[in-house]
């Protein structure tokens, strides 16, 4: 493959309208699919996505736009799924080519419903799509201040090293660092366990606590976070690299975090359907709890951080109840 491949990105939200700005800093052409026809036609006309990033001006030329995913897979080498992971095998289901020889990059930080796998693995087990052909791209990084070229660090995980080469050279520039890891299933658990954790600190937030109680908050989420990975999936990794305690530290401090945002309308006293209503925007963190809870009768980590978001969102128990006992159980 060249060292500019043929991508196409999926998805229409901000992180997939992010990563096409990242790639139009390199690339003569980029695919980019999208199911809202509306805002295809807007970004050809305006050269701006009207729902997501609308700051962020295209040079269109640059773009094949299309709400045919077919053909964005069709074009590419280097495949970029960038949709919320509830909505990913949906839209698979209009998927008919073939993704053989294809390297498939996941930006999605969340667990299929439907599989309980995170997204790599869903992709090897449900499409054949070989190990050695996946990829991640994660690290502690807003769409947000992509938008605005704030300098951020991604990490590209893949087995492939040459693969994961590749796909850091089309997304660095002057704003963009990017690392690469052959850690592929710890760094997607990293980026699903995170955003529950971020819920956690919005509802801590919600519910009044403050500054120091984050911090011990964090403490504690970045000590189960290691245990859980480690239970999942064994190997020399540091947890304290970017991909997993910086993405941890950004989401949970953020204030353009979608997770924090949502867990603190929680916390003070929205339900999960009014807070979801509130936002145009997803939080993964909660479809993240259930898988991640289901998950965990299997590998048996403690995890009182989840257990107790999982409580509040799923079983309809008081915030203010729950905290006071996960209180209990940190140190
Ligand atoms: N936003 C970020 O800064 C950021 C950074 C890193 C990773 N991510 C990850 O990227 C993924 C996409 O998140 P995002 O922030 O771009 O989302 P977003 O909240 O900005 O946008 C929501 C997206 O979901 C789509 N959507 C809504 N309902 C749908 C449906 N029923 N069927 C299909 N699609 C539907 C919308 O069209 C839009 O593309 C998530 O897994 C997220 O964790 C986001
Ligand atoms: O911080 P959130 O909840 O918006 O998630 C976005 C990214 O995953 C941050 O790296």
């Amino acid at each position: 493959m060249n060292e500019y491949p043929k991508i196409a990105v999926i998805g229409g939200g901000s992180w997939a309208t992010a990563i096409v700005k990242m790639l139009s800093e390199n690339l003569t052409e980029i695919a980019w699919y999208m199911r809202n026809e509306s805002a295809l036609e807007e970004i050809k006309v305006n050269y701006h996505n009207p729902n997501y990033l609308s700051s962020v001006e295209f040079d269109v030329d640059q773009l094949r736009l299309t709400n045919d995913i077919n053909k964005a897979i069709s074009y590419a080498d280097y495949v970029i799924f960038a949709i919320p992971s509830a909505f990913l095998s949906q839209e698979m289901t209009n998927l008919h080519v073939s993704l053989e020889g294809k390297v498939i990059v996941s930006a999605i930080k969340g667990i299929i419903p439907e599989t309980s796998l995170i997204v790599g693995e869903h992709f090897h087990q449900t499409y054949n799509v070989p190990y050695e052909n996946i990829a991640v791209l994660t690290g502690p990084c807003h769409a947000e201040e992509v938008a605005l070229e704030r300098l951020s660090y991604l990490t590209i995980a893949c087995q492939t090293e040459e693969y994961a080469k590749v796909i850091s050279n089309c997304v660095s520039s002057h704003y963009i660092k990017a690392k690469t890891t052959d850690d592929i299933i710890g760094t997607e658990y990293a980026a699903v366990l995170k955003n529950i954790y971020a819920v956690a600190c919005g509802i801590a937030h919600g519910l009044g606590y403050g500054d120091n109680f984050q911090a011990l908050l964090m403490s504690n989420a970045i000590r189960e976070m290691k245990k859980f990975i480690k239970k999942v999936h064994r190997m020399k990794r540091n947890i304290n690299n970017s991909a997993y305690l910086g993405d941890l530290l950004v989401t949970g401090y953020s204030l353009f975090s979608r997770n924090r945002m949502f867990g603190n309308m929680i916390g003070k006293g929205y339900t999960v359907k009014s807070a979801q209503m509130e936002m145009n925007m997803i939080a993964e963190g909660y479809y993240a709890t259930k898988s991640a809870y289901e998950l965990n009768k299997q590998y048996g980590a403690k995890t009182p951080i989840i257990n107790a978001v999982y409580e509040i969102l799923y079983n309809g128990k008081d915030p203010k109840k729950v905290f006071r006992k996960l209180t209990e159980k940190l140190d």
